[in-house]
């Protein structure tokens, strides 16, 4: 089916966001469709990240809306919007080093649960379903390790592990292939094209131009807060907008 004509999982409907005299984001608007993976690229600053967190609960939009599956989440927190099925890995990640990576997956339930959403799970339950996620994204021989003897790569793969315990609709990944060496990049390539088989929507904010075009169906190019450009790989790197956009505020 034409990405385009699929019903969106997202729609970003003309969001702005200032911080102090600084427009993060202006009036933008985008729509991610339901079991697409779409790139979103643009210079440094163009307001990515700031769309990520507004989408996720963790900034607030002064003006638009933010529906998830045609209900707005313009208000809602990040815990909420989690258990919406609205999972995301950060820039940097986010584990506890002298844990082991399996203790940072049990952390994991708890923190991004906060209690509700695995309160049925059992000890046992839980055990299972984090040697699976482990097995999934390919550290599970690390498991008994301190997480912060894991390169940067596998902490971000443990990182994806984190998101996947809640089974989410949409994964919204921020720069994944950043600092990862190139055997990573393409393992990682290739979960996120499974995952995306069984069904999952991705959303990735990604410099590494490379994986973007050869991952992604679908890429939005934003530029000073607002989107410029989106279609096929082929029409983005076409577009001279894009080049423009690029060239203007220095290529990455
Ligand atoms: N919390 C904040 N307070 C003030 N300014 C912010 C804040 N967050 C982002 N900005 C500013 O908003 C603009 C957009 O930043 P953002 O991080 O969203 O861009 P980006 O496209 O993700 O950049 P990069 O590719 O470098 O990660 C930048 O000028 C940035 O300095």
């Amino acid at each position: 089916m034409d990405s385009d004509t699929r019903q969106s999982v997202i729609d970003i409907d003309s969001v702005s966001k200032a911080f102090g005299g600084l427009q993060a984001l202006s009036n933008c608007s985008l729509s991610i469709p339901a079991g697409s993976i779409t790139g979103l690229i643009g210079p440094n600053g163009s307001g990515k990240t700031t769309l990520f967190n507004t989408i996720t609960g963790y900034e607030r939009i002064d003006s638009g809306d933010i529906r998830f599956q045609g209900k707005s989440i313009a208000r809602a927190t990040p815990e909420k919007v989690f258990r919406l099925g609205i999972g995301r890995t950060f820039q940097l990640t986010r584990i506890f080093p002298k844990l082991t990576v399996l203790e940072n997956m049990h952390v994991a339930v708890q923190r991004q649960g906060k209690g509700h959403l695995f309160s049925s799970w059992s000890a046992a339950h839980e055990q299972q379903k984090a040697l699976e996620l482990l097995n999934f994204v390919g550290i599970a021989q690390h498991k008994d390790l301190p997480a912060g003897n894991l390169s940067y790569g596998q902490r971000k793969l443990l990182e994806f592990a984190f998101i996947l315990i809640a089974d989410p609709q949409i994964i919204l990944l921020d720069e994944p292939a950043g600092g990862v060496n190139p055997t990573m990049i393409l393992y990682l390539a290739d979960r996120i094209r499974e995952l995306h088989q069984r069904g999952l929507t991705f959303l990735l904010v990604e410099h590494n131009m490379e994986f973007v075009m050869s991952l992604c169906q679908r890429v939005a190019v934003m530029h000073r807060g607002s989107i410029i450009a989106q279609g096929s790989p082929e029409e983005v790197r076409n577009n001279p907008l894009v080049l423009d956009a690029y060239l203007g505020e220095g290529v990455q």
